[in-house]
């Protein structure tokens, strides 16, 4: 049973709170706008596909989430969910089925899967040009080398709300803590691209809270609860919090916090995304914007 989520953005300054929630709200609707005028100019309407393997409850809570905001948005949203014991076999035959539908764009399988299922495997199944996640190592390979990728859904949406806020990235020092596939690793690509000066931090970073201190922009992605300090952070930094750490709470209930330690890091940022309400929803419209780009690549668009 989770708590209410008391946003910890009371009596903060404006301009302050970096608002993912509102921000993937805006995106969402130029989406659905963007859908409708793809239906009636090209007769198509963008499809995405997901599939969940076993019954974990906050993926559950995930996939409800995007097949909501797939639909209100105007697109087809088609769901497979298979038993925990489902053969990898059976789970790759599902994809090239996918893979082959004409009316499925985007193909999402929810991670993490079973643990007798090769993830790297099913991932590089998915069809690149429909690898709406932009797990697929062509489409890394693609944002590595600045091509036409299908970028992950996390980072796209981190950089969306840095571009929104900050405007122009280019020469600032942007530190990103975690080196994982899915967020640290393109999101250092993509704050590249905006030609900032990027540093990649990990678990064997030498004084980590030294490292943070010199950045103008701070990514957390490292999945360890309240990690990052305010003293870890430069006045005014810009510190955007990619962390979704369930956590227990005295009463038996529990809540979900970021990998930053909000209450002390909120005084001394310039801005900083809350959790939830920040990354999370952008995770989500990215997802859509990712399924209606590769539906109008499909069309030559
Ligand atoms: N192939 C794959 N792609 C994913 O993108 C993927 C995945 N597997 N596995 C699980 C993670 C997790 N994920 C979230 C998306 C949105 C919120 C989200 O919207 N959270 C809200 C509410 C959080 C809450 O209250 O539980 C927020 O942060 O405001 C959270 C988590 C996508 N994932």
């Amino acid at each position: 049973m989770t708590t209410p989520a008391t946003l910890p953005t009371e009596n903060l300054p404006t301009g302050k709170l970096i608002d993912g929630k509102a921000f993937a709200a805006t995106l969402r609707a130029q989406i659905a706008v963007d859908v409708a005028a793809l239906k009636a100019s090209h007769g198509v309407q963008p499809g995405l596909a997901v599939v969940l393997v076993g019954e974990d409850p906050a993926s559950q809570i995930y996939v409800r989430n995007k097949a909501k905001q797939t639909v209100e948005c105007g697109m087809k949203s088609v769901e497979h969910k298979l038993s925990a014991d489902t053969p990898e076999a059976d789970l790759l035959a599902l994809i090239d089925t996918l893979n082959a539908d004409p009316t499925i764009h985007g193909i999402l399988v929810q991670l993490p899967v079973p643990k007798h299922i090769d993830a790297d495997k099913i991932i590089a199944a998915i069809r690149p040009d429909k690898d709406v996640d932009g797990f697929h190592p062509m489409n890394a390979g693609l944002l590595a080398t600045g091509g036409k990728a299908l970028v992950p859904c996390t980072p796209l949406g981190c950089s969306l709300l840095l571009k929104d806020h900050l405007g122009d990235l280019s020469g600032k020092h942007a530190v990103v803590i975690g080196r994982s596939n899915i967020v640290g690793k393109p999101m250092a690509q993509l704050l590249l691209q905006e030609s900032c000066t990027v540093t990649v931090a990990h678990s064997r970073t030498k004084d980590l809270p030294a490292v943070c201190r010199e950045a103008d922009i701070v990514v957390a992605a490292v999945g360890r609860p309240e990690m990052v300090k305010g003293d870890w952070l430069k006045p005014g930094a810009v510190v955007i919090d990619v962390g979704i750490n369930r956590i227990a709470l005295p009463d038996g209930k529990s809540k979900v916090v970021g990998d930053v330690d909000f209450a002390s890091a909120a005084p001394v940022a310039s801005a900083i995304t809350p959790v939830p309400g920040g990354v999370g929803p952008m995770t989500i419209a990215c997802l859509l914007k990712n399924t209606l780009t590769a539906c109008q690549r499909s069309v030559g668009l």
